[in-house]
């Protein structure tokens, strides 16, 4: 997968070209990063990118030219079938990301994300450009730039060989549309804290039996709104009846 980036720092994304799974990925080649300075695109000698919006009020609006031009120059770089690309906004005002849309953004070969900064980029860029806006919640960050790499972390989980044999992004919570359950390691007491003892039992089917029934409590009690639309497993269904009932005691 080739990801660009259009952003005023580039340097920020050395969080995650760089260092962890995604960094040691990215140096195997498993996949491929570019940043494009709008800057580069501005047309006067001081390379203005932003002005004030028409309509007055505070902040300053990211020009559309610089950004077209940008995109424009992004998608000439674009390996692999040029149909498999998006190009997305990152932006409060975007669909919320989700586990489903993470998944399918890992399918595609191209994804050029969009970073804003200030009050925001010239409209006619999004209905010319823009495939897609996206949100990373109901909050305002200062730019596009934590966003965009979040949605990246999330989506490179999910790329063949990021995340090498051992670990999976299957197994992540979510994944099943629960809660992850409690971990525990060395040592085996802290601070008069014991671990769990099926945890030691080497018995592997109580062990998996133990932590679903531990994401379905913790999915109960904290994301009930989660369970609303999950289609239950019959050994999930027994599970949360068991919750349940010990809950009405
Ligand atoms: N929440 C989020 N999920 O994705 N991005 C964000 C986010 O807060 N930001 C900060 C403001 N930027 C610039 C901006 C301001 C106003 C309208 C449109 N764009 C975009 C990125």
């Amino acid at each position: 997968m080739f990801i660009q980036a259009i952003t005023l720092f580039p340097e920020m994304f050395e969080s995650i070209t760089e260092y962890g799974v995604t960094g040691r990925a990215r140096k195997q080649d498993i996949w491929q990063f570019a940043a494009i300075n709008p800057r580069q695109f501005a047309d006067n000698k001081l390379g203005y990118i932003d002005d004030r919006p028409f309509g007055g009020g505070v902040g300053m609006v990211m020009m559309a030219e610089p950004l077209f031009c940008a995109i424009q120059a992004a998608k000439q770089q674009f390996s692999g079938s040029l149909k498999n690309s998006r190009v997305i906004y990152l932006s409060p005002q975007g669909q919320s990301l989700s586990h489903k849309k993470v998944l399918e953004l890992s399918q595609l070969d191209n994804l050029v994300l969009l970073c804003g900064r200030y009050e925001g980029v010239d409209e006619r860029v999004l209905q010319t450009a823009v495939d897609e806006e996206i949100s990373i919640g109901d909050f305002v960050v200062s730019g596009g730039e934590l966003p965009a790499m979040m949605l990246m972390d999330a989506v490179l989980r999910f790329v063949p060989n990021v995340l090498g044999e051992i670990a999976s992004a299957e197994q992540d919570s979510f994944a099943d549309g629960l809660l992850d359950y409690p971990h525990y390691t060395r040592p085996a007491e802290f601070q008069g804290m014991a671990v769990p003892d099926i945890l030691k039992s080497g018995n592997h089917a109580l062990i998996a039996e133990w932590r679903l029934e531990q994401s379905l409590r913790r999915t109960l009690t904290r994301r009930p709104d989660l369970l609303v639309s999950r289609e239950l497993l019959p050994q999930e269904t027994r599970l949360l009846d068991k919750i349940r009932q010990e809950s009405d005691e």
